[in-house]
Protein backbone atom coordinates (compact mmCIF):
# COMPACT_ATOMS: atom_id res chain seq x y z
CA UNK A 1 0.00 0.00 0.00
CA UNK A 2 1.06 3.21 -1.08
CA UNK A 3 1.78 6.28 1.78
CA UNK A 4 -0.06 9.30 -0.04
CA UNK A 5 0.09 11.63 2.76
CA UNK A 6 2.06 11.93 5.93
CA UNK A 7 2.24 14.96 8.48
CA UNK A 8 4.49 15.40 11.16
CA UNK A 9 4.31 17.76 14.38
CA UNK A 10 5.27 20.78 12.99
CA UNK A 11 1.95 20.07 10.84
CA UNK A 12 -0.46 19.70 13.47
CA UNK A 13 -3.76 21.28 13.00
CA UNK A 14 -3.73 19.65 9.65
CA UNK A 15 -2.55 16.07 11.69
CA UNK A 16 -4.98 16.25 14.71
CA UNK A 17 -7.64 16.59 12.33
CA UNK A 18 -6.73 13.87 10.24
CA UNK A 19 -6.53 11.59 13.37
CA UNK A 20 -10.44 12.53 14.31
CA UNK A 21 -11.55 11.68 10.92
CA UNK A 22 -10.22 8.52 10.92
CA UNK A 23 -10.73 7.34 14.33
CA UNK A 24 -14.40 8.14 14.29
CA UNK A 25 -14.71 5.05 11.94
CA UNK A 26 -11.56 3.48 12.59
CA UNK A 27 -13.15 0.47 14.43
CA UNK A 28 -17.11 0.00 13.17
CA UNK A 29 -16.32 1.17 9.20
CA UNK A 30 -13.07 1.07 7.59
CA UNK A 31 -14.51 0.53 4.46
CA UNK A 32 -11.57 2.75 2.63
CA UNK A 33 -8.65 1.53 3.94
CA UNK A 34 -7.55 4.80 5.92
CA UNK A 35 -5.36 3.97 8.26
CA UNK A 36 -3.42 5.85 10.53
CA UNK A 37 -0.30 4.44 12.43
CA UNK A 38 1.76 6.72 14.73
CA UNK A 39 5.20 5.26 13.67
CA UNK A 40 6.71 6.38 17.39
CA UNK A 41 3.96 4.58 19.51
CA UNK A 42 6.04 1.35 20.07
CA UNK A 43 9.09 3.77 21.28
CA UNK A 44 9.52 4.87 24.17
CA UNK A 45 11.09 8.89 23.76
CA UNK A 46 14.77 7.26 24.40
CA UNK A 47 15.69 7.12 20.86
CA UNK A 48 15.12 10.94 20.49
CA UNK A 49 17.30 12.05 23.13
CA UNK A 50 16.80 13.76 26.64
CA UNK A 51 16.48 17.12 24.94
CA UNK A 52 13.32 15.83 22.61
CA UNK A 53 11.71 13.68 25.47
CA UNK A 54 8.56 16.86 25.73
CA UNK A 55 6.50 17.06 23.44
CA UNK A 56 6.81 13.87 21.70
CA UNK A 57 7.11 14.30 17.78
CA UNK A 58 3.68 12.88 15.86
CA UNK A 59 3.31 11.61 12.55
CA UNK A 60 0.47 10.06 11.34
CA UNK A 61 0.19 7.32 7.95
CA UNK A 62 -2.68 8.14 5.86
CA UNK A 63 -2.81 5.56 3.31
CA UNK A 64 -4.58 5.57 -0.21
CA UNK A 65 -8.14 5.92 0.59
CA UNK A 66 -10.75 3.38 -1.57
CA UNK A 67 -12.28 6.67 -2.30
CA UNK A 68 -11.38 10.02 -4.71
CA UNK A 69 -12.31 11.71 -1.96
CA UNK A 70 -12.84 12.62 1.54
CA UNK A 71 -16.02 15.26 0.60
CA UNK A 72 -17.25 15.55 -2.47
CA UNK A 73 -19.82 18.81 -2.21
CA UNK A 74 -22.43 18.77 -5.30
CA UNK A 75 -23.45 22.65 -5.93
CA UNK A 76 -20.85 25.93 -5.42
CA UNK A 77 -23.59 28.68 -3.73
CA UNK A 78 -22.83 29.96 -0.47
CA UNK A 79 -23.63 26.26 1.45
CA UNK A 80 -21.33 24.56 -0.64
CA UNK A 81 -18.55 26.98 -0.30
CA UNK A 82 -18.85 27.43 3.27
CA UNK A 83 -18.75 23.77 3.61
CA UNK A 84 -15.37 23.50 1.26
CA UNK A 85 -13.98 25.65 3.37
CA UNK A 86 -14.58 24.05 6.73
CA UNK A 87 -14.07 20.53 4.92
CA UNK A 88 -10.57 22.32 4.00
CA UNK A 89 -9.55 23.59 7.67
CA UNK A 90 -10.54 19.73 8.83
CA UNK A 91 -7.58 18.89 6.26
CA UNK A 92 -10.91 16.88 4.09
CA UNK A 93 -9.58 16.17 0.28
CA UNK A 94 -12.70 18.34 -1.11
CA UNK A 95 -14.08 18.35 -4.45
CA UNK A 96 -16.58 20.90 -5.37
CA UNK A 97 -19.03 20.92 -8.31
CA UNK A 98 -20.16 24.07 -9.72
CA UNK A 99 -22.98 22.74 -12.45
CA UNK A 100 -21.28 26.13 -14.38
CA UNK A 101 -22.29 28.21 -11.73
CA UNK A 102 -20.04 29.02 -8.78
CA UNK A 103 -21.21 31.59 -6.17
CA UNK A 104 -24.77 29.70 -7.01
CA UNK A 105 -27.71 31.93 -6.16
CA UNK A 106 -26.73 34.67 -3.26
CA UNK A 107 -23.80 35.68 -5.46
CA UNK A 108 -24.91 35.77 -9.03
CA UNK A 109 -29.18 36.56 -8.45
CA UNK A 110 -29.70 37.02 -4.94
CA UNK A 111 -27.73 38.72 -1.50
CA UNK A 112 -25.29 40.10 -3.21
CA UNK A 113 -26.61 41.98 -6.27
CA UNK A 114 -29.81 42.92 -4.69
CA UNK A 115 -27.69 44.22 -2.31
CA UNK A 116 -25.84 46.08 -4.24
CA UNK A 117 -29.64 47.60 -5.77
CA UNK A 118 -30.58 48.28 -2.34
CA UNK A 119 -27.39 50.52 -1.34
CA UNK A 120 -27.67 52.15 -4.46
CA UNK A 121 -31.30 53.08 -3.86
CA UNK A 122 -30.94 53.77 -0.31
CA UNK A 123 -28.21 56.69 -0.84
CA UNK A 124 -30.69 58.37 -3.59
CA UNK A 125 -34.08 58.23 -0.76
CA UNK A 126 -31.16 59.48 1.86
CA UNK A 127 -30.56 62.50 -0.91
CA UNK A 128 -34.37 62.91 -2.30
CA UNK A 129 -34.98 63.59 1.59
CA UNK A 130 -34.87 67.05 1.49
CA UNK A 131 -36.67 67.86 5.05
CA UNK A 132 -34.66 65.44 6.74
CA UNK A 133 -31.32 66.74 5.17
CA UNK A 134 -32.83 70.39 5.86
CA UNK A 135 -32.97 69.78 9.72
CA UNK A 136 -29.79 68.61 10.03
CA UNK A 137 -28.47 71.83 7.92
CA UNK A 138 -27.90 69.82 4.29
CA UNK A 139 -29.28 71.19 1.27
CA UNK A 140 -28.80 69.79 -1.91
CA UNK A 141 -28.50 71.77 -4.81
CA UNK A 142 -30.24 70.84 -8.23
CA UNK A 143 -31.59 67.59 -9.01
CA UNK A 144 -30.82 63.99 -7.66
CA UNK A 145 -30.39 61.64 -10.44
CA UNK A 146 -29.48 58.36 -11.10
CA UNK A 147 -27.94 56.32 -14.42
CA UNK A 148 -29.88 52.92 -14.45
CA UNK A 149 -26.99 51.35 -16.29
CA UNK A 150 -24.27 52.37 -14.07
CA UNK A 151 -26.43 51.58 -11.05
CA UNK A 152 -26.87 48.29 -13.09
CA UNK A 153 -23.25 47.74 -13.57
CA UNK A 154 -22.71 48.27 -9.97
CA UNK A 155 -24.50 45.10 -9.01
CA UNK A 156 -23.94 43.28 -11.95
CA UNK A 157 -19.94 43.76 -11.38
CA UNK A 158 -20.39 43.19 -7.76
CA UNK A 159 -21.73 40.18 -8.50
CA UNK A 160 -18.49 38.85 -10.44
CA UNK A 161 -15.99 40.05 -8.28
CA UNK A 162 -17.59 37.97 -5.32
CA UNK A 163 -17.97 35.35 -7.60
CA UNK A 164 -13.79 35.20 -8.44
CA UNK A 165 -13.16 35.98 -4.76
CA UNK A 166 -15.16 32.77 -3.68
CA UNK A 167 -13.19 30.78 -6.48
CA UNK A 168 -9.77 32.07 -5.68
CA UNK A 169 -10.76 31.19 -1.85
CA UNK A 170 -11.73 27.40 -2.89
CA UNK A 171 -8.20 27.04 -5.41
CA UNK A 172 -6.29 28.85 -3.15
CA UNK A 173 -7.20 26.61 -0.16
CA UNK A 174 -6.56 23.34 -2.23
CA UNK A 175 -10.32 22.50 -2.90
CA UNK A 176 -10.79 20.99 -6.68
CA UNK A 177 -13.21 23.17 -8.37
CA UNK A 178 -14.92 20.79 -10.99
CA UNK A 179 -17.01 23.01 -13.42
CA UNK A 180 -19.88 20.01 -14.02
CA UNK A 181 -22.85 19.13 -12.84
CA UNK A 182 -23.12 16.38 -10.31
CA UNK A 183 -25.76 12.78 -11.03
CA UNK A 184 -25.51 10.97 -8.08
CA UNK A 185 -25.48 7.09 -9.19
CA UNK A 186 -24.86 5.79 -5.59
CA UNK A 187 -24.64 7.82 -2.13
CA UNK A 188 -20.90 8.04 -2.40
CA UNK A 189 -20.68 7.86 -6.05
CA UNK A 190 -21.32 10.94 -8.35
CA UNK A 191 -21.08 11.01 -12.28
CA UNK A 192 -19.77 14.49 -13.55
CA UNK A 193 -21.82 15.46 -17.01
CA UNK A 194 -21.20 19.09 -18.64
CA UNK A 195 -24.35 20.93 -18.62
CA UNK A 196 -26.97 19.83 -20.38
CA UNK A 197 -25.28 16.53 -21.26
CA UNK A 198 -27.15 13.27 -20.44
CA UNK A 199 -24.02 11.08 -19.86
CA UNK A 200 -20.83 11.87 -18.54
CA UNK A 201 -17.58 9.82 -18.57
CA UNK A 202 -15.83 10.39 -15.32
CA UNK A 203 -17.42 9.35 -12.01
CA UNK A 204 -15.67 10.26 -8.32
CA UNK A 205 -16.07 8.86 -5.01
CA UNK A 206 -15.94 10.25 -1.60
CA UNK A 207 -16.59 8.92 1.84
CA UNK A 208 -19.26 11.54 2.02
CA UNK A 209 -21.45 13.27 -0.21
CA UNK A 210 -23.48 16.21 0.46
CA UNK A 211 -25.91 17.89 -2.05
CA UNK A 212 -25.90 21.89 -2.17
CA UNK A 213 -27.99 22.76 -5.06
CA UNK A 214 -29.90 25.31 -3.96
CA UNK A 215 -33.14 26.47 -5.41
CA UNK A 216 -34.40 28.75 -8.76
CA UNK A 217 -37.82 31.07 -8.31
CA UNK A 218 -41.18 29.39 -7.90
CA UNK A 219 -43.64 30.41 -10.68
CA UNK A 220 -47.17 29.42 -9.98
CA UNK A 221 -49.33 28.64 -12.75
CA UNK A 222 -50.81 30.60 -14.97
CA UNK A 223 -48.20 32.94 -14.73
CA UNK A 224 -45.74 33.91 -17.96
CA UNK A 225 -42.53 34.42 -17.34
CA UNK A 226 -41.05 36.64 -20.51
CA UNK A 227 -38.11 38.35 -18.79
CA UNK A 228 -38.72 41.67 -20.29
CA UNK A 229 -42.28 42.25 -18.82
CA UNK A 230 -43.36 39.38 -16.64
CA UNK A 231 -40.39 38.47 -14.53
CA UNK A 232 -38.59 36.99 -11.30
CA UNK A 233 -35.82 38.40 -9.07
CA UNK A 234 -33.31 36.70 -11.51
CA UNK A 235 -33.88 39.34 -14.24
CA UNK A 236 -35.10 42.09 -12.27
CA UNK A 237 -31.57 42.33 -11.16
CA UNK A 238 -30.26 43.23 -13.97
CA UNK A 239 -32.03 46.28 -13.88
CA UNK A 240 -32.62 46.65 -17.53
CA UNK A 241 -35.36 49.04 -17.52
CA UNK A 242 -37.63 51.01 -14.94
CA UNK A 243 -41.17 50.68 -15.72
CA UNK A 244 -43.43 53.64 -14.58
CA UNK A 245 -45.70 51.33 -13.04
CA UNK A 246 -45.07 47.32 -11.26
CA UNK A 247 -46.96 45.07 -9.93
CA UNK A 248 -45.04 42.92 -7.02
CA UNK A 249 -46.55 39.39 -6.76
CA UNK A 250 -46.31 38.42 -3.27
CA UNK A 251 -44.87 40.74 -0.23
CA UNK A 252 -42.49 38.52 1.21
CA UNK A 253 -38.60 39.20 1.53
CA UNK A 254 -37.98 39.79 -2.33
CA UNK A 255 -41.25 41.41 -2.51
CA UNK A 256 -40.48 43.98 0.10
CA UNK A 257 -36.75 44.46 -1.09
CA UNK A 258 -37.88 45.49 -4.55
CA UNK A 259 -40.55 47.72 -3.64
CA UNK A 260 -37.78 49.74 -1.91
CA UNK A 261 -35.50 49.84 -5.27
CA UNK A 262 -38.28 50.72 -7.65
CA UNK A 263 -40.03 53.27 -5.74
CA UNK A 264 -36.65 54.95 -4.99
CA UNK A 265 -35.76 54.54 -8.40
CA UNK A 266 -38.70 56.13 -9.61
CA UNK A 267 -41.52 53.52 -10.00
CA UNK A 268 -45.15 53.27 -8.82
CA UNK A 269 -45.30 49.97 -7.24
CA UNK A 270 -49.12 47.59 -6.46
CA UNK A 271 -48.29 44.47 -4.12
CA UNK A 272 -50.36 41.09 -4.72
CA UNK A 273 -50.36 39.33 -1.78
CA UNK A 274 -52.36 35.71 -1.49
CA UNK A 275 -52.72 35.94 2.24
CA UNK A 276 -54.82 37.88 4.11
CA UNK A 277 -52.30 41.07 5.44
CA UNK A 278 -48.91 42.27 3.90
CA UNK A 279 -45.72 40.87 4.91
CA UNK A 280 -47.28 36.99 6.71
CA UNK A 281 -44.45 36.09 7.82
CA UNK A 282 -43.22 38.98 9.91
CA UNK A 283 -44.35 39.58 13.37
CA UNK A 284 -47.44 41.18 13.00
CA UNK A 285 -46.32 44.61 15.22
CA UNK A 286 -43.65 44.60 12.81
CA UNK A 287 -45.50 44.48 9.76
CA UNK A 288 -47.33 47.05 10.76
CA UNK A 289 -44.77 49.41 11.48
CA UNK A 290 -43.80 48.17 7.97
CA UNK A 291 -46.71 49.05 6.38
CA UNK A 292 -46.68 52.83 8.04
CA UNK A 293 -42.63 53.14 7.34
CA UNK A 294 -41.67 51.24 4.21
CA UNK A 295 -45.50 51.71 2.39
CA UNK A 296 -48.20 54.38 2.73
CA UNK A 297 -45.22 57.03 2.20
CA UNK A 298 -44.79 55.75 -0.84
CA UNK A 299 -46.24 55.35 -4.20
CA UNK A 300 -47.39 51.84 -3.01
CA UNK A 301 -50.79 50.62 -2.75
CA UNK A 302 -51.67 46.88 -2.55
CA UNK A 303 -54.14 44.32 -2.56
CA UNK A 304 -54.40 41.43 -0.06
CA UNK A 305 -56.41 38.20 0.01
CA UNK A 306 -56.01 37.89 -3.63
CA UNK A 307 -54.24 35.44 -6.34
CA UNK A 308 -52.50 37.03 -9.52
CA UNK A 309 -54.83 33.84 -11.19
CA UNK A 310 -53.42 34.78 -14.97
CA UNK A 311 -50.24 36.99 -15.93
CA UNK A 312 -49.70 37.54 -19.57
CA UNK A 313 -46.88 39.59 -20.74
CA UNK A 314 -47.06 42.60 -23.01
CA UNK A 315 -44.66 44.97 -25.00
CA UNK A 316 -42.50 47.57 -23.15
CA UNK A 317 -43.73 50.98 -24.25
CA UNK A 318 -46.72 48.98 -26.54
CA UNK A 319 -49.02 46.72 -24.48
CA UNK A 320 -49.59 46.56 -20.90
CA UNK A 321 -49.25 43.37 -18.55
CA UNK A 322 -52.33 41.92 -18.42
CA UNK A 323 -52.92 40.66 -14.02
CA UNK A 324 -56.49 38.48 -13.08
CA UNK A 325 -56.92 38.85 -9.87
CA UNK A 326 -59.15 36.19 -8.13
CA UNK A 327 -60.07 35.88 -4.22
CA UNK A 328 -57.82 33.55 -2.36
CA UNK A 329 -60.07 32.05 -0.35
CA UNK A 330 -63.34 31.79 -2.91
CA UNK A 331 -61.41 32.02 -5.96
CA UNK A 332 -63.77 34.35 -7.68
CA UNK A 333 -62.49 37.04 -10.35
CA UNK A 334 -61.61 39.94 -8.28
CA UNK A 335 -60.16 42.70 -10.76
CA UNK A 336 -58.07 43.01 -13.86
CA UNK A 337 -55.07 45.33 -13.63
CA UNK A 338 -53.26 46.55 -16.26
CA UNK A 339 -49.45 47.40 -15.61
CA UNK A 340 -46.12 48.43 -17.30
CA UNK A 341 -44.46 45.62 -15.31
CA UNK A 342 -44.60 42.39 -13.17
CA UNK A 343 -42.47 40.95 -10.83
CA UNK A 344 -43.42 37.56 -10.00
CA UNK A 345 -41.75 37.05 -6.27
CA UNK A 346 -43.79 34.08 -4.69
CA UNK A 347 -41.46 32.04 -3.41
CA UNK A 348 -38.37 29.95 -4.50
CA UNK A 349 -38.76 25.66 -5.11
CA UNK A 350 -35.79 23.50 -4.99
CA UNK A 351 -33.29 23.09 -7.79
CA UNK A 352 -33.14 19.30 -7.51
CA UNK A 353 -34.54 17.73 -10.79
CA UNK A 354 -31.95 15.49 -12.64
CA UNK A 355 -29.80 15.03 -9.48
CA UNK A 356 -30.66 11.25 -9.10
CA UNK A 357 -31.62 11.32 -5.31
CA UNK A 358 -34.92 9.49 -5.97
CA UNK A 359 -33.11 6.40 -7.44
CA UNK A 360 -31.39 6.04 -3.88
CA UNK A 361 -34.67 5.72 -2.38
CA UNK A 362 -35.43 8.95 -1.27
CA UNK A 363 -39.14 10.79 -1.42
CA UNK A 364 -38.97 14.86 -2.04
CA UNK A 365 -41.41 16.65 -0.29
CA UNK A 366 -42.41 18.82 -3.24
CA UNK A 367 -38.75 18.72 -4.57
CA UNK A 368 -37.14 19.88 -1.35
CA UNK A 369 -34.39 16.70 0.31
CA UNK A 370 -35.78 15.22 3.83
CA UNK A 371 -33.10 15.56 6.59
CA UNK A 372 -32.83 15.35 9.93
CA UNK A 373 -30.90 17.55 12.52
CA UNK A 374 -27.79 16.77 11.19
CA UNK A 375 -29.04 17.83 7.68
CA UNK A 376 -28.24 13.71 6.70
CA UNK A 377 -30.32 12.67 3.68
CA UNK A 378 -33.45 10.51 5.17
CA UNK A 379 -34.92 7.62 2.78
CA UNK A 380 -38.39 7.42 1.94
CA UNK A 381 -39.00 5.57 5.52
CA UNK A 382 -37.34 7.66 7.51
CA UNK A 383 -33.68 6.22 7.57
CA UNK A 384 -30.48 8.25 7.48
CA UNK A 385 -28.89 7.34 4.51
CA UNK A 386 -25.05 6.95 5.35
CA UNK A 387 -22.75 9.45 4.42
CA UNK A 388 -25.10 11.43 2.28
CA UNK A 389 -26.13 14.99 3.64
CA UNK A 390 -27.94 18.50 2.16
CA UNK A 391 -28.15 21.66 3.03
CA UNK A 392 -29.08 24.92 2.26
CA UNK A 393 -31.96 25.66 0.53
CA UNK A 394 -32.14 22.47 -1.25
CA UNK A 395 -33.28 21.24 2.06
CA UNK A 396 -35.68 24.13 2.45
CA UNK A 397 -35.18 24.36 6.78
CA UNK A 398 -34.63 28.06 6.35
CA UNK A 399 -33.72 29.70 2.43
CA UNK A 400 -30.72 31.84 3.67
CA UNK A 401 -27.26 32.49 2.43
CA UNK A 402 -25.71 32.35 6.48
CA UNK A 403 -28.43 29.34 7.38
CA UNK A 404 -26.59 27.30 4.12
CA UNK A 405 -23.32 27.50 5.01
CA UNK A 406 -23.84 27.32 8.50
CA UNK A 407 -25.32 23.87 7.43
CA UNK A 408 -22.75 23.36 5.47
CA UNK A 409 -20.48 23.33 8.52
CA UNK A 410 -22.05 21.92 11.01
CA UNK A 411 -22.12 18.53 8.70
CA UNK A 412 -18.54 19.00 7.87
CA UNK A 413 -17.86 19.23 12.17
CA UNK A 414 -20.03 16.24 12.08
CA UNK A 415 -17.93 14.14 9.58
CA UNK A 416 -14.79 15.45 11.14
CA UNK A 417 -16.03 13.61 14.51
CA UNK A 418 -17.34 16.47 16.46
CA UNK A 419 -20.68 14.03 16.81
CA UNK A 420 -21.81 16.98 20.04
CA UNK A 421 -21.78 19.65 18.03
CA UNK A 422 -25.21 20.91 16.68
CA UNK A 423 -26.44 23.79 14.62
CA UNK A 424 -29.51 25.54 16.65
CA UNK A 425 -31.71 26.98 13.61
CA UNK A 426 -33.65 28.89 15.54
CA UNK A 427 -31.14 31.06 16.44
CA UNK A 428 -30.49 31.46 13.15
CA UNK A 429 -31.06 35.62 12.23
CA UNK A 430 -32.79 36.78 9.34
CA UNK A 431 -33.07 40.38 7.76
CA UNK A 432 -34.97 42.13 4.80
CA UNK A 433 -32.34 45.14 4.00
CA UNK A 434 -35.27 47.73 2.98
CA UNK A 435 -35.00 51.24 4.37
CA UNK A 436 -34.96 51.22 7.39
CA UNK A 437 -34.39 47.44 7.61
CA UNK A 438 -36.29 44.86 9.35
CA UNK A 439 -34.53 41.95 11.21
CA UNK A 440 -35.56 38.95 13.39
CA UNK A 441 -34.58 35.75 14.87
CA UNK A 442 -36.54 33.63 17.07
CA UNK A 443 -40.35 33.10 17.66
CA UNK A 444 -42.51 36.16 16.66
CA UNK A 445 -44.46 37.50 19.50
CA UNK A 446 -47.55 35.46 18.61
CA UNK A 447 -45.52 32.06 18.08
CA UNK A 448 -44.10 32.80 21.46
CA UNK A 449 -48.04 33.50 23.36
CA UNK A 450 -48.98 30.21 21.74
CA UNK A 451 -45.80 28.63 23.36
CA UNK A 452 -46.15 30.08 26.45
CA UNK A 453 -49.53 29.16 27.23
CA UNK A 454 -49.15 25.17 25.88
CA UNK A 455 -45.81 25.41 28.34
CA UNK A 456 -47.34 27.43 30.89
CA UNK A 457 -45.25 30.13 31.64
CA UNK A 458 -45.43 33.53 31.56
CA UNK A 459 -44.21 35.63 28.38
CA UNK A 460 -42.58 38.58 28.70
CA UNK A 461 -41.76 41.46 26.05
CA UNK A 462 -39.94 44.79 26.26
CA UNK A 463 -38.90 47.05 23.87
CA UNK A 464 -36.33 50.04 23.16
CA UNK A 465 -37.04 52.53 21.00
CA UNK A 466 -34.99 54.85 18.35
CA UNK A 467 -36.77 57.57 19.40
CA UNK A 468 -35.03 57.62 22.26
CA UNK A 469 -31.68 56.55 21.14
CA UNK A 470 -29.12 59.87 20.57
CA UNK A 471 -27.38 57.82 17.75
CA UNK A 472 -30.48 57.50 16.08
CA UNK A 473 -31.03 60.92 16.89
CA UNK A 474 -28.13 62.37 15.63
CA UNK A 475 -28.68 60.53 12.43
CA UNK A 476 -32.00 61.97 11.70
CA UNK A 477 -33.48 58.27 11.61
CA UNK A 478 -35.66 58.07 14.71
CA UNK A 479 -37.83 55.82 13.35
CA UNK A 480 -38.54 52.46 14.64
CA UNK A 481 -38.34 49.54 17.83
CA UNK A 482 -36.57 46.52 18.82
CA UNK A 483 -38.54 44.03 20.38
CA UNK A 484 -37.19 40.99 22.63
CA UNK A 485 -39.47 38.00 23.81
CA UNK A 486 -38.51 36.02 26.61
CA UNK A 487 -39.92 33.70 29.61
CA UNK A 488 -40.41 35.83 32.85
CA UNK A 489 -39.42 32.56 34.84
CA UNK A 490 -35.98 31.88 33.76
CA UNK A 491 -35.23 34.82 31.31
CA UNK A 492 -34.39 32.58 28.27
CA UNK A 493 -34.39 34.85 25.08
CA UNK A 494 -37.41 33.30 22.56
CA UNK A 495 -37.22 35.70 20.32
CA UNK A 496 -36.06 39.09 18.52
CA UNK A 497 -37.93 41.86 16.05
CA UNK A 498 -35.65 45.20 15.02
CA UNK A 499 -36.99 47.76 12.19
CA UNK A 500 -35.25 50.95 12.02
CA UNK A 501 -31.47 51.64 10.79
CA UNK A 502 -28.93 48.95 10.77
CA UNK A 503 -31.58 46.52 12.18
CA UNK A 504 -29.53 43.67 10.09
CA UNK A 505 -26.21 44.27 12.20
CA UNK A 506 -27.64 44.59 15.31
CA UNK A 507 -30.08 41.25 15.49
CA UNK A 508 -27.08 39.70 16.70
CA UNK A 509 -26.91 40.70 20.14
CA UNK A 510 -30.03 38.55 20.39
CA UNK A 511 -29.02 36.11 17.86
CA UNK A 512 -25.87 35.12 20.10
CA UNK A 513 -26.94 35.58 23.35
CA UNK A 514 -29.73 32.73 22.26
CA UNK A 515 -27.22 31.01 20.70
CA UNK A 516 -25.29 31.13 23.40
CA UNK A 517 -27.74 30.03 26.25
CA UNK A 518 -27.64 33.79 27.80
CA UNK A 519 -30.49 34.27 29.78
CA UNK A 520 -32.00 38.25 29.85
CA UNK A 521 -31.27 38.93 33.48
CA UNK A 522 -27.48 38.53 32.62
CA UNK A 523 -27.42 40.15 28.95
CA UNK A 524 -29.23 43.28 30.95
CA UNK A 525 -25.69 43.72 32.71
CA UNK A 526 -23.84 43.58 28.95
CA UNK A 527 -21.94 46.89 28.52
CA UNK A 528 -22.80 49.18 25.37
CA UNK A 529 -20.85 51.88 23.74
CA UNK A 530 -22.41 55.06 23.98
CA UNK A 531 -23.77 56.45 21.50
CA UNK A 532 -24.81 53.62 19.29
CA UNK A 533 -27.59 52.42 17.87
CA UNK A 534 -26.84 49.25 19.71
CA UNK A 535 -28.39 50.95 22.92
CA UNK A 536 -31.55 50.21 21.77
CA UNK A 537 -31.10 46.08 22.35
CA UNK A 538 -29.32 47.80 25.74
CA UNK A 539 -32.99 49.64 26.49
CA UNK A 540 -34.99 46.65 25.60
CA UNK A 541 -32.52 44.05 27.40
CA UNK A 542 -32.66 46.26 31.04
CA UNK A 543 -36.48 47.06 30.30
CA UNK A 544 -37.02 43.15 30.06
CA UNK A 545 -34.94 42.79 33.40
CA UNK A 546 -37.05 45.57 35.41
CA UNK A 547 -33.77 48.08 35.22
CA UNK A 548 -33.54 51.64 33.99
CA UNK A 549 -31.66 52.43 30.60
CA UNK A 550 -29.56 55.41 30.76
C1 LIG B 1 -33.15 38.17 -4.88
C2 LIG B 1 -32.65 37.37 -3.70
C3 LIG B 1 -32.07 38.03 -2.64
C4 LIG B 1 -31.59 37.30 -1.55
N1 LIG B 1 -31.04 37.98 -0.51
C5 LIG B 1 -30.59 37.30 0.55
C6 LIG B 1 -29.99 37.98 1.64
O1 LIG B 1 -29.86 39.21 1.63
N2 LIG B 1 -29.56 37.26 2.68
C7 LIG B 1 -29.68 35.91 2.72
O2 LIG B 1 -29.28 35.31 3.71
N3 LIG B 1 -30.25 35.22 1.71
C8 LIG B 1 -30.70 35.88 0.63
N4 LIG B 1 -31.25 35.20 -0.40
C9 LIG B 1 -31.34 33.74 -0.31
C10 LIG B 1 -30.00 33.10 -0.66
O3 LIG B 1 -29.57 33.53 -1.92
C11 LIG B 1 -30.10 31.59 -0.63
O4 LIG B 1 -30.66 31.18 0.59
C12 LIG B 1 -28.75 30.95 -0.80
O5 LIG B 1 -28.19 31.31 -2.03
C13 LIG B 1 -28.85 29.43 -0.72
O6 LIG B 1 -27.57 28.89 -0.87
P1 LIG B 1 -27.35 27.40 -1.41
O7 LIG B 1 -25.88 27.19 -1.38
O8 LIG B 1 -28.23 26.48 -0.69
O9 LIG B 1 -27.86 27.42 -2.92
P2 LIG B 1 -27.51 28.30 -4.17
O10 LIG B 1 -26.88 29.58 -3.79
O11 LIG B 1 -28.72 28.34 -5.00
O12 LIG B 1 -26.36 27.47 -4.90
C14 LIG B 1 -26.59 26.19 -5.42
C15 LIG B 1 -25.66 25.96 -6.57
O13 LIG B 1 -25.67 24.58 -6.94
C16 LIG B 1 -25.67 24.49 -8.36
N5 LIG B 1 -26.20 23.18 -8.75
C17 LIG B 1 -27.49 22.79 -8.83
N6 LIG B 1 -27.57 21.50 -9.23
C18 LIG B 1 -26.31 21.08 -9.41
C19 LIG B 1 -25.73 19.84 -9.81
N7 LIG B 1 -26.48 18.79 -10.08
N8 LIG B 1 -24.39 19.76 -9.89
C20 LIG B 1 -23.60 20.83 -9.60
N9 LIG B 1 -24.09 22.02 -9.20
C21 LIG B 1 -25.42 22.14 -9.11
C22 LIG B 1 -26.56 25.65 -8.77
O14 LIG B 1 -26.39 25.98 -10.11
C23 LIG B 1 -26.06 26.73 -7.82
O15 LIG B 1 -24.94 27.36 -8.35
C24 LIG B 1 -31.71 35.89 -1.53
C25 LIG B 1 -32.27 35.22 -2.61
C26 LIG B 1 -32.74 35.95 -3.69
C27 LIG B 1 -33.34 35.22 -4.85
N1 LIG C 1 -32.91 39.56 2.87
C1 LIG C 1 -33.03 38.25 2.77
O1 LIG C 1 -32.58 37.49 3.60
C2 LIG C 1 -33.72 37.68 1.57
C3 LIG C 1 -34.00 38.48 0.48
C4 LIG C 1 -34.63 37.91 -0.59
C5 LIG C 1 -34.96 36.57 -0.58
N2 LIG C 1 -34.67 35.81 0.49
C6 LIG C 1 -35.06 34.40 0.54
O2 LIG C 1 -35.62 34.02 -0.69
C7 LIG C 1 -36.78 33.26 -0.49
C8 LIG C 1 -37.82 33.65 -1.47
O3 LIG C 1 -38.29 35.00 -1.24
P1 LIG C 1 -39.75 35.42 -1.68
O4 LIG C 1 -39.97 36.82 -1.25
O5 LIG C 1 -39.96 35.04 -3.10
O6 LIG C 1 -40.65 34.41 -0.86
P2 LIG C 1 -41.43 34.58 0.51
O7 LIG C 1 -41.85 33.22 0.88
O8 LIG C 1 -40.67 35.41 1.48
O9 LIG C 1 -42.73 35.43 0.11
C9 LIG C 1 -43.61 35.01 -0.90
C10 LIG C 1 -44.93 35.75 -0.73
O10 LIG C 1 -45.72 35.51 -1.88
C11 LIG C 1 -47.06 35.26 -1.51
N3 LIG C 1 -47.65 34.46 -2.62
C12 LIG C 1 -47.35 33.18 -2.96
N4 LIG C 1 -48.05 32.83 -4.07
C13 LIG C 1 -48.80 33.90 -4.44
C14 LIG C 1 -49.69 34.18 -5.52
N5 LIG C 1 -49.98 33.29 -6.46
N6 LIG C 1 -50.27 35.40 -5.59
C15 LIG C 1 -50.00 36.35 -4.66
N7 LIG C 1 -49.14 36.14 -3.61
C16 LIG C 1 -48.53 34.95 -3.51
C17 LIG C 1 -46.93 34.53 -0.20
O11 LIG C 1 -48.10 34.64 0.56
C18 LIG C 1 -45.74 35.27 0.44
O12 LIG C 1 -46.15 36.39 1.20
C19 LIG C 1 -37.25 33.52 0.92
O13 LIG C 1 -37.44 32.27 1.53
C20 LIG C 1 -36.14 34.24 1.59
O14 LIG C 1 -35.64 33.51 2.66
C21 LIG C 1 -34.07 36.35 1.57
Amino acid sequence: MMVVHSAVASNTAFCSSWITTANRRASSERPFGVRIGRFHAERGPEWLGPARRAPRPKAVFRLRSAYDYDLIIIGAGVGGHGAALHARSKGLKTAVLTGGDAGGTCVNRGCVPSKALLAAAGKLRELKSVERLQAMGIAVQGQVAYDRQAVSNHANSLASRVRGNLVQSLRGLGVDVLDARGVLLEPQKVELRKPGEQTGDRRITARDVIIATGSVPAVPPGIQIDGKTVFTSDDALKLEWIPDWIAIIGSGYIGLEFSDVYTALGSEVTFIEAAPKLMPSFDVEISRLAERLLISPRPIDAYTGVFAAKVVPGMPGKTPVRIELVDAETRAPVEVLETDAALVATGRRPFTEGLGIEKLGVQLDRGFVPVDDRMQVLDQKGTPIEHLFCIGDANGKLMLAHAASAQGISVVENIAGNQSYFLRMECIPAACFTHPEISMVGLTEQQARDKAEREQFELGRAVGHFRANSKALAENHAEGIAKVLFRKDTGELLGMHIIGMHAADLIHEAANAMNAGVPIHKLAFSVHTHPTLSEICDEAFKAAAGMAAH
